[in-house]
């Protein structure tokens, strides 16, 4: 589904501020795979899905979504089929507008949907039914602004305004670490039902080393812009938050230096 070949970023090449955030990094997800990331402080966890999304061209290597080169296409042409959310959750919706009018607009984003006439009384019973199955009694509140909602809730919603039409591939950059820990459980909660129930193949950095074992299917650890660790089946079934430190410590011969870590 998404194939990263021996993809490299540098950033301010050839000059003091140089930073290579990417080297060689290459990584494969099949449909439906879903791989948490972890890793040290500026190791490229957020590169990676820059590069996915097409915030910049890399500098080598190639991307595949779907079996399709998407390596120089232009980033609003790749929103087609990349949903993301990341940690802000005023980021991915427009504050000043309703509950209503931001999943439409999410919802008209597919050419199929669209009408001169707007949402079809049908549309609009479907997209209550989405916002229903999110269990926080939203869709009785669908003329309120987003902006009055709780960060939890507003997170919530990105994430079904992510997958309303359900995109090819999900990227999720630290999208619970604004919220308390109780929100953050829900919204985690929330984010592997719909992403199973859609079959959706998706990739979420984290750093509470805790959920980087219990979502998804696979765990990578990044240092210094590539893979040191790709656990997956019985042995990621094993692995604890001190074995994946030991990992961290053997594979990059120092400890694991994230300042926004979380072990348990
Ligand atoms: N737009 C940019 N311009 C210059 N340097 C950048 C840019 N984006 C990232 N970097 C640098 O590239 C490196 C990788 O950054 P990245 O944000 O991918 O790290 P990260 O693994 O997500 O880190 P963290 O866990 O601290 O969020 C860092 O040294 C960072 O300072």
């Amino acid at each position: 589904m998404l194939t990263l070949k021996n993809i490299s970023k540098t950033f301010n090449p050839h000059t003091v501020n140089e930073k290579k955030a990417l080297d060689r990094f290459s990584l494969h997800l099949d449909p439906g795979e879903f791989v948490t990331v972890i890793g040290s402080n500026g190791a490229g966890k957020s590169t990676v899905m820059n590069a996915v999304a097409g915030v910049f061209l890399v500098d080598a290597g190639q991307i595949l979504l779907d079996g399709e080169d998407i390596t120089f296409m232009k980033d609003y042409r790749r929103a087609r089929q990349i949903g993301r959310l990341f940690q802000d959750p005023l980021s991915g919706t427009a504050p000043s507008m309703t509950i209503e009018e931001n999943l439409s607009l999410a919802y008209l984003r597919t050419a199929e949907h669209v009408s001169p006439f707007g949402l079809s009384a049908k549309d609009r019973a479907y997209l209550r039914e989405r916002l229903a199955a999110l269990g926080l009694g939203l869709e009785d509140r669908l003329s309120t602004r987003v902006g009055l909602l709780s960060g939890g809730q507003r997170q919530a919603l990105t994430l079904l305004m992510a997958t309303l039409i359900p995109p090819k591939v999900l990227l999720l950059d630290e999208h619970t670490a604004a919220l308390d820990p109780a929100t953050a459980e829900k919204v985690l909660a929330l984010t592997r039902r719909i992403v199973a129930e859609n079959h959706i193949t998706c990739m979420m950095i984290t750093h509470n080393m805790r959920s980087s074992l219990e979502m998804g299917t696979r765990t990578i650890m990044m240092d210094a812009g590539r893979i040191i660790l790709d656990i997956t089946g019985e042995e990621r079934g094993k692995m604890t938050v001190p074995g994946l430190l030991e990992r961290f410590r053997a594979a990059a011969e120092r400890e694991l230096d994230n300042d926004r870590m979380m072990l348990d």
